[in-house]
């Protein structure tokens, strides 16, 4: 198969799809490998380094876009990168549809296969393509939420950390998974007041288990929202509902009883955002201020730091790559139903569920599209 990587070109975003190393491996299996020039840079991978794994380089996207049968991104096509694509190329990155209209309607419209990394599944239930970027995200999340605090950025002016004689920062982390996880750590371990908030009693427990008395935890429900919500000084959203937009748990009212110059970080504002006033935010202007509350949004937090994130990801596309490569996707997907999992548009139809009950299309499941001959 002949598979093309090109140049991400969403604000600030450093990664790049394939490693040389990951590209290297596709070739030895007998793929044709395009890059595009300088795709790597981001992580000090080299045109040289590329062409040593056997790759071409390219100049230009289109031509990736026109002459490979797989793409392998990292984020979701922009909207320059959806023109190109076509019917019948595969499609492999993270895609988002649900909170995406234009997007899915402009995927849906080209007829490629597209297939999202943030779907795809384990055997139990677990999104292991995700789960990188959430656990970089999760601890970038404390870092974002820190700096956000300090007066020069609109905060409240809190150490999250405090120091002898003086009160940690409070910080409430809402929905305990991959990323909820991963904050809460970073944010124990400054020394600050975690309390973390789930409605799944097996995430509560887990978690509860695991930090003892260095984070509370406490049943996701209105009432226990507003309470911790309102006491804090940092707040990172953390939700997921697989597939679909997440659910607006902080109202815009509830900003009103907020501390002056508490802190929002959104990481699940991929999927739409979890708080009400939330809105994409990029690296170069990560900030708005609503009500006196500091809202970070940055819905690609990983591509800050390319280098770890890159080679996180890699790690877990690459072996699906392979297969896709080697059997077609159709293959590998009827053998892998965590893989099926994975496929969110095909041939103008949805085949992900919450994604075409949010948008309004019509869905047609992947097991059908398996099945279909051609
Ligand atoms: N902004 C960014 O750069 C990045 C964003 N993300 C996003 O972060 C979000 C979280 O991802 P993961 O932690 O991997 O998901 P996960 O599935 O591991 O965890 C989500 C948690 O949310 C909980 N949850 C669902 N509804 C809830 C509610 N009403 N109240 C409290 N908890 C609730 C679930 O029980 C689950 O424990 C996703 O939208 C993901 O795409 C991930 C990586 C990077
Ligand atoms: C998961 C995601 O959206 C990212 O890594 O940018
Ligand atoms: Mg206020």
């Amino acid at each position: 198969m002949r598979i093309g990587c090109p140049k991400e070109i969403k604000n600030h975003e450093y990664r790049v799809g394939l490693t040389p190393e990951s590209a290297k491996e596709l070739i030895v299996q007998g793929n044709e490998v395009w890059i595009q020039t300088q795709a790597g840079s981001g992580i000090d991978a080299t045109d040289q380094q590329y062409v040593e794994a056997g790759a071409k380089i390219v100049d230009t996207p289109d031509e990736i876009f026109a002459e490979c049968e797989m793409i392998v991104k990292v984020k979701e096509p922009q909207e320059a990168e959806r023109k190109k694509l076509r019917e019948g190329q595969i499609l492999y990155t993270y895609l988002h549809l649900a909170p995406d209209a234009p997007q899915t309607k402009d995927l849906v419209e080209s007829g490629v296969t597209a297939i999202a990394y943030e779907t795809v599944t384990g055997p139990r239930g677990q999104l292991p393509l995700l789960k990188p970027m959430s656990q970089v995200a999760g601890r970038m999340s404390v870092q974002a939420g820190a700096t956000a605090l300090e007066k020069a950025h609109g905060g409240r002016g809190v150490l999250l950390g405090g120091v002898p004689g003086v009160m940690p920062g409070k910080v409430v982390v809402i929905g305990g998974g991959v990323v909820g996880f991963n904050a809460a750590q970073m944010a124990a371990g400054l020394g600050a007041d975690v309390t973390i908030l789930d409605r799944d009693p097996d995430v509560l427990e887990k978690v509860g288990t695991h930090f003892e008395a260095r984070a509370a935890t406490r049943f996701s429900n209105q009432a226990n929202l507003y309470d911790a919500v309102c006491g804090a000084d940092l707040v990172i959203g953390a939700v997921l509902i697989p597939g679909a937009a997440a659910p607006k748990l902080v109202t815009r009212e509830m900003l009103k009883d907020m501390q002056k110059g508490a802190v929002l970080v959104d990481v699940a504002i991929d999927q739409g955002g979890c708080f009400e006033t939330s809105k994409p935010t990029t690296h170069a202007d990560p900030t708005y201020v609503i009500d006196d509350v500091v809202h970070y949004c940055v819905a690609n937090m990983p591509g800050a730091v390319a280098r770890t994130s890159t080679y996180a990801l890699n790690n877990v596309t690459l072996p699906h790559a392979l297969r896709i490569a080697r059997m077609g996707w159709k293959k590998a997907m009827a053998n892998d139903p965590y893989l099926a999992e994975g496929l969110n548009v095909h041939a103008g139809e949805v085949t992900y569920e919450a994604v075409a009950r949010e948008l309004g299309y019509e869905y047609r499941p992947v097991a059908e599209v398996l099945t279909n001959q051609g």
